[in-house]
């Protein structure tokens, strides 16, 4: 008896605690990319909290519940079932068994998620949801979002705050839609304004840095010198310097 407690004790020692970082920001500073490349390069977990908000608004459109209407909203927020795969070289996202990630990223997804996220009943079952699977992740996690360091995980190891200029967001994002003329850059910055605006406006855990997070602005930064400046966070962290 004596001889497995001693055993079980060494083990936890051992261990290398599991690290979780919590990376927030408005639109198109860099989290997805970020986060993934991150997690991937130190074998954590991976959680997209926007898809799973993207991904209950998709329910909401898809079962005829008017958005506009917030009681309807927070009577069905329970409803759907989103199931969110954390790896990091291939996230996923399901909602009753069906895989999302396609429906998740039309406009009219884009349009309506805003309001649906603005409804505490939504906020409150996923924010649970979130909790749970950073609690499970074995080696640590990488959770992107709007209120991770201010209200889903405020314990935290490290907080990020990705920063960029209105205009660099809005060339990313022109970008990855396949924009082309100046009218689609000037539409995408419109509609990301509009969107950071309603994030960061609404009562109930708003798009905000948190009081001890690290702030990066990475309008004038490659991709590739956000990872390795966040990869360096972490490192210094685990080591704690
Ligand atoms: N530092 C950067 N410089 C240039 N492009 C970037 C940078 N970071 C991200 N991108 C690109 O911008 C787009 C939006 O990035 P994404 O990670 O989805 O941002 P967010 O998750 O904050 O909305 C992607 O096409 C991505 O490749
Ligand atoms: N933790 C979070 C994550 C996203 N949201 C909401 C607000 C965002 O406009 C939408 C979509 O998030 P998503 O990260 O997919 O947004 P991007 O289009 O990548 O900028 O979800 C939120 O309220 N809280």
């Amino acid at each position: 008896m004596r001889k497995v407690s001693v055993t079980v004790e060494t083990a936890a020692r051992t261990a290398p605690a599991a690290v979780i970082v919590g990376i927030d920001g408005p639109s198109g500073t860099g989290k997805s990319s970020t986060s993934k490349a991150v997690a991937a390069k130190l074998g954590l977990r991976y959680l997209d909290t926007g898809a799973q908000y993207r991904a209950i608004t998709w329910w909401m459109l898809s079962n005829g519940i008017d958005v506009r209407d917030t009681a309807a909203v927070a009577e069905a927020a329970a409803k759907p079932g989103i199931v969110s795969g954390t790896d990091p070289s291939a996230p996923t996202i399901a909602v009753d068994g069906a895989d999302a990630a396609g429906p998740i990223r039309t406009p009219e997804v884009t349009a309506a998620v805003s309001a649906v996220s603005a409804v505490p009943e939504v906020r409150a079952r996923l924010t649970e949801l979130q909790r749970a699977i950073a609690a499970e992740a074995p080696r640590g996690i990488v959770v992107e979002g709007r209120d991770i360091g201010t209200t889903v995980l405020p314990d935290a190891d490290l907080k990020i705050f990705l920063t960029a200029s209105e205009a660099a967001r809005a060339a990313r994002r022109s970008g990855e839609l396949g924009g082309k003329s100046a009218s689609d850059l000037a539409a995408t910055q419109a509609a990301l304004a509009k969107r950071d605006a309603a994030d960061s406006g609404r009562k109930a855990s708003p798009l905000a840095k948190a009081a001890d997070a690290v702030e990066v602005d990475t309008t004038e930064l490659t991709l590739e010198q956000v990872i390795e400046c966040v990869v360096t966070l972490i490192e210094d962290k685990q080591q704690g310097t």
